[in-house]
């Protein structure tokens, strides 16, 4: 049995080190436990922050975060919050798709995920129990790491990305970090290097699929539900093939959310109507190509046709707005391979007299003329200098979103977009990007990264307790977000910068408990009271 003592110093939601008052531990039995000054969170966050700055490399400063984390609770988001701008990347994108390539040889602890194994589903509800110890769970991120950002399948390693967006929901929107869950479904993989890796920490076997895949997926979702009734359901990171069959299934069902698909669809539009502020132009004028239509191209798409209905557009109409590149090329009613999220989009060929050659981005672009481009392809530089002349030649102010992440997967460089466009274009990327200067003028390049959007929306979603999240209530989160940068100052971003997250995460959230209340989804009575109420301080 561990001491009263030590089951304290070793949780991190009860720890505080160094900061225990006298009195503290006088009354938690921990008299002797610790060396006798006692702290300031101040002068721990300063002692934290000087070592932490001491390493050299990313991923050495990303350990030492996760060893902060793994100690002391409050610290850490102390210490994030504010370092934000600085921490995101290191915590987050991009550096948390190196963590997770390092997983089993960095291996530190478990930081209080949930491991699951497609082969066990008769463990589900004791591991969920063996690993929350009687906290009150509302949020949980779970990942079957199949589509890990851009890098692919990583098995059980992915089990970071659950945990890294976890850290942004409690820095961003003020997520008690006690009242969080992350979890690891391991379905193995299909990753040839970690099935050789002698160190590989997950099921050593091929990805299951089909019914035994989906049997475990509802067994798990039921058993969510039983356990987390008010919790919402975040999924992330999950197949093209089984991510919006997941979503559909459970969407009107329960309180979840599919990042990938929604959250992206929800920053793109959002950066979209930020672009529109600065162009001066309108949704209704624009041609969107979207390249690599799979869970985020296709989350983009659908949300940017509903903005277009919303605002009158007849759906027939709205659809021929869209022009889905894949690996096919442009993809027509009879391209093979199809998904069915893909199948409303398509064109016909008898559109064009060039339909053949339509196979890859540069026809495209040259035969259609696009004014919006977005790219969630996982192929890198392929927004190429030839491309983005060509449909820079034919609007005055391209909208040029490379979106794959992690950085080394990105379509394009932001600065290079505007070099090739003479300042022209409207960025925005997925990972973050210094402010860059050309031609004498300072640009903001914002952030399409749904980071910047899904701490409000989630937040919004189980302050209210709301029963779903629905369309409605994911453009309300994105038109929350629109307006708050000024569109007419040179160089102005797509986005609001992510050192105001904490900031506008909370409007996020607010727009989105509205919302719920307004739809008869929720029984709170007042949006801002709700947020304002749940919402936890890094304070001790
Ligand atoms: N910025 C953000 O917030 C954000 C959010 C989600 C995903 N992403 C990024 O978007 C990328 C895709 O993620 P996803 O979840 O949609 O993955 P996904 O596998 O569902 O989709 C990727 C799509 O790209 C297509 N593709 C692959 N090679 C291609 C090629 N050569 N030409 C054209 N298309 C090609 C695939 O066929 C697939 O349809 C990743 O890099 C991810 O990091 C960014
Ligand atoms: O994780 C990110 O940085 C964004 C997104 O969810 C992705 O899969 O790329
Ligand atoms: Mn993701």
């Amino acid at each position: 049995m561990m001491s009263d003592a030590m089951s304290i110093l070793n949780n991190p939601f009860k720890n505080k080190g160094t900061a225990f008052t006298m009195d503290e531990r006088k009354k938690l039995g921990l008299i002797g436990t610790l060396p006798p000054r006692v702290k300031t969170i101040e002068e721990q966050e300063a002692d934290t922050y000087a070592l932490y700055e001491s390493k050299t490399s990313r991923i050495e400063k990303r350990h030492f975060l996760m060893e902060v984390f793994n100690a002391n609770r409050t610290l850490f988001f102390y210490l994030m919050e504010k370092h934000i701008t600085e921490m995101m990347p290191i915590v987050y994108d991009p550096v948390i798709a190196e963590a997770i390539e390092k997983y089993n040889e960095r291996y530190l602890r478990p930081q209080d995920a949930v491991y699951l194994s497609v082969k066990h589903p008769e463990n589900i509800k004791e591991s969920l129990q063996n690993v929350i110890c009687g906290r009150d769970i509302r949020l949980i991120v779970v990942t079957d790491s199949q589509g890990i950002l851009g890098i692919g399948d990583w098995g059980v390693d992915g089990v970071d990305i659950a945990v890294g967006k976890l850290m942004v929901y409690t820095a961003a929107a003020g997520v008690n970090p006690s009242q969080v869950l992350p979890i690891s479904i391991d379905a193995g993989t299909d990753n040839e290097f970690l099935l050789k890796d002698p160190n590989y920490l997950g099921e050593r076997h091929h990805r299951i699929t089909g019914q035994e895949y989906f049997d475990f997926i509802d067994k798990f979702v039921d058993t969510v539900e039983e356990l987390f009734p008010k919790s919402l359901l975040h999924f992330e990171d999950f197949g093209r093939g089984t991510a919006a069959r997941i979503l559909d299934k459970y969407q009107d069902k329960i309180l979840t959310f599919n990042d990938d698909i929604q959250g992206t669809g929800i920053i793109a539009l959002a950066g979209v109507l930020g672009a529109l502020n600065i162009s001066k132009e309108k949704l209704a004028d624009q041609k969107f190509l979207t390249f690599g239509a799979g869970s985020a191209g296709m989350g983009i798409a659908k949300m940017l046709f509903d903005e277009l209905v919303r605002q009158g557009m007849d759906p027939a109409e709205a659809k021929k707005h869209f022009y889905l590149v894949d690996k096919q090329g442009l993809l027509f009613d009879d391209t093979e391979g199809l998904t069915p999220k893909q199948k409303p989009f398509t064109r016909q060929r008898s559109e064009f007299a060039n339909a053949d050659e339509l196979t890859n981005l540069v026809a495209v672009v040259k035969t259609i003329h696009p004014t919006v481009m977005i790219g969630t392809s996982t192929q890198p530089g392929t927004f190429t200098e030839e491309i983005v002349k060509e449909m820079a030649a034919h609007t005055e102010r391209p909208i040029i979103f490379p979106l794959s992440n992690p950085t080394k997967l990105a379509e394009a460089r932001a600065a290079d977009l505007l070099k090739w466009t003479d300042g022209r274009a409207l960025v925005a990327t997925g990972i973050p990007v210094d402010d860059i200067e050309y031609n004498g003028v300072t640009y903001n390049i914002g952030q399409a990264n749904n980071a910047l959007i899904y701490p409000g929306v989630g937040f919004g979603a189980i302050a209210t307790e709301a029963k779903h999240i629905n369309n409605a209530m994911l453009a309300a989160a994105a038109h929350s977000l629109v307006g708050l940068v000024d569109p007419d100052k040179p160089g102005a971003a797509v986005l609001p910068p992510v050192k105001d997250m904490a900031k506008f995460s909370k409007t996020v959230a607010i727009a989105v408990a509205q919302s719920a209340i307004d739809q008869g989804l929720s029984s709170a009575k007042d949006a801002k009271e709700a947020v304002e109420k749940m919402t936890w301080e890094a304070k001790y």
